[in-house]
């Protein structure tokens, strides 16, 4: 069986929708803080409370044969992180530790890993690579790169392997409807841009427009949901074949200012946005592109899904159930 951490979350409830529709016994691990049980496919078995609840991890690890597990648990919004710093190290990277020490007593060797491109900081390449150097420019950030240095201790002492995930901007839906992204508040700029165009937001809000790029806002590598998820199954096949550590960037190669996102999210929903430009939010690198040339040759995996098709799935989830998981 695999342990899905996280799985009541937008990226992790996708990955469970997968995982079972693959035949894979998934146990979900979730306290529910920014998550929802009714994200989670009622095949699975669901067991809310923390990673830090070592007990709770020794019960788990002794009822259900684990064999791997997919850790997606994590407070991650960079402004919050600035703030709040104590929330992102203890529940991130102490909440890591203790999920990481229960596997070692267990014996479950097996992990991918949700990193994030916010550990490279704020690059001057024009391609993020795996090898470029990681200088994290927030707390979030950094606490990803605390877990990954960990998670490589815990292999060279320990025998855990290990696929570490630098995921780009996520976004979309799951094309059928019937999962989506809804965080409250939902801090985001496409589902902000779609909540704005459903007259639930005033305006859309830019945080700033005089960065060093050609339109003065950020630049994004967006990465749809079902691509992001094929990805990790990818990698959890590798891993139980291969039994090699990886890390790999999972973005779509292809940059979209903050002014291009708005542009398709009108496209998509012919509907016309109104736009408030503020200050720059904390924390915010200029421009992030990813160069998923890696686990392209070495996986195989292609994305499949556009910007557009992201704003699309995204836009029908919403339109479909504008109170998320509470209609
Ligand atoms: N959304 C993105 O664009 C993006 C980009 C890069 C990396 N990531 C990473 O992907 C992962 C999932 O992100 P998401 O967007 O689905 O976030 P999310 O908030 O929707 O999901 C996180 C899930 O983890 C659960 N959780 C948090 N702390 C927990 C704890 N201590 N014990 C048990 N459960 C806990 C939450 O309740 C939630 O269901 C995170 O690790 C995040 O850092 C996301
Ligand atoms: O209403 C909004 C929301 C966002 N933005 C801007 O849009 C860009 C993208 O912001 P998001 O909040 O959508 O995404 P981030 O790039 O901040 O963060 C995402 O990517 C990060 C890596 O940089 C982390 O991995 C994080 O988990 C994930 O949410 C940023 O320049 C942000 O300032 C706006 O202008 N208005």
């Amino acid at each position: 069986m695999i342990l899905v951490v996280g799985g009541a979350g937008y990226i992790g409830s996708h990955a469970v929708k997968d995982l079972l529709e693959l035949n894979q016994g998934v146990v979900v691990l979730d306290n529910l803080s920014t998550g929802h049980r009714e994200a989670i496919d009622r095949k699975a078995v669901f067991i809310k409370g923390n990673i830090k609840d070592r007990k709770l991890l020794k019960n788990i690890f002794e009822n259900y044969k684990i064999k791997s597990v997919m850790h997606f648990a994590a407070n991650c919004y960079v402004g919050e992180s600035i703030i709040s710093p104590l929330k992102y190290y203890e529940n991130n990277v102490t909440g890591t530790i203790s999920l990481l020490a229960m596997m070692k007593k267990y014996q479950v060797n097996n992990l991918v890993f949700s990193s994030t491109c916010a550990v490279y900081g704020n690059p001057k390449v024009k391609k993020i690579k795996e090898s470029t150097p990681t200088f994290p420019i927030n707390p979030y950030g950094r606490s990803k790169l605390m877990i990954e240095q960990i998670i490589r201790d815990f292999s060279r002492a320990y025998g855990l392997k290990y696929v570490i995930l630098r995921y780009f901007n996520v976004a979309g839906a799951d094309p059928l409807g019937r999962l989506g992204e809804d965080h409250q508040p939902e801090t985001h700029l496409i589902p902000n841009i779609l909540f704005h165009l459903l007259n639930r937001l005033e305006n859309v809000i830019v945080y700033g427009n005089d960065y060093n790029t050609p339109d003065g806002t950020c630049i994004r590598d967006y990465i749809h949901v079902t691509d992001l998820i094929h990805g990790h199954i990818l990698a959890l096949e590798y891993l139980l074949k291969e039994k090699k550590n990886k890390v790999y960037n999972l973005g779509n190669d292809e940059g979209y200012s903050i002014k291009e996102v708005i542009t398709t999210c009108e496209k998509v929903t012919g509907k016309k946005a109104t736009v408030f430009y503020n200050e720059k939010r904390k924390g915010d690198p200029a421009r992030l592109i990813s160069s998923s040339e890696r686990i392209s040759r070495e996986l195989k995996w292609q994305p499949k899904y556009t910007l557009e098709d992201m704003i699309e799935t995204a836009w029908k989830w919403y339109s479909n159930f504008p109170n998320g998981y509470k209609n």
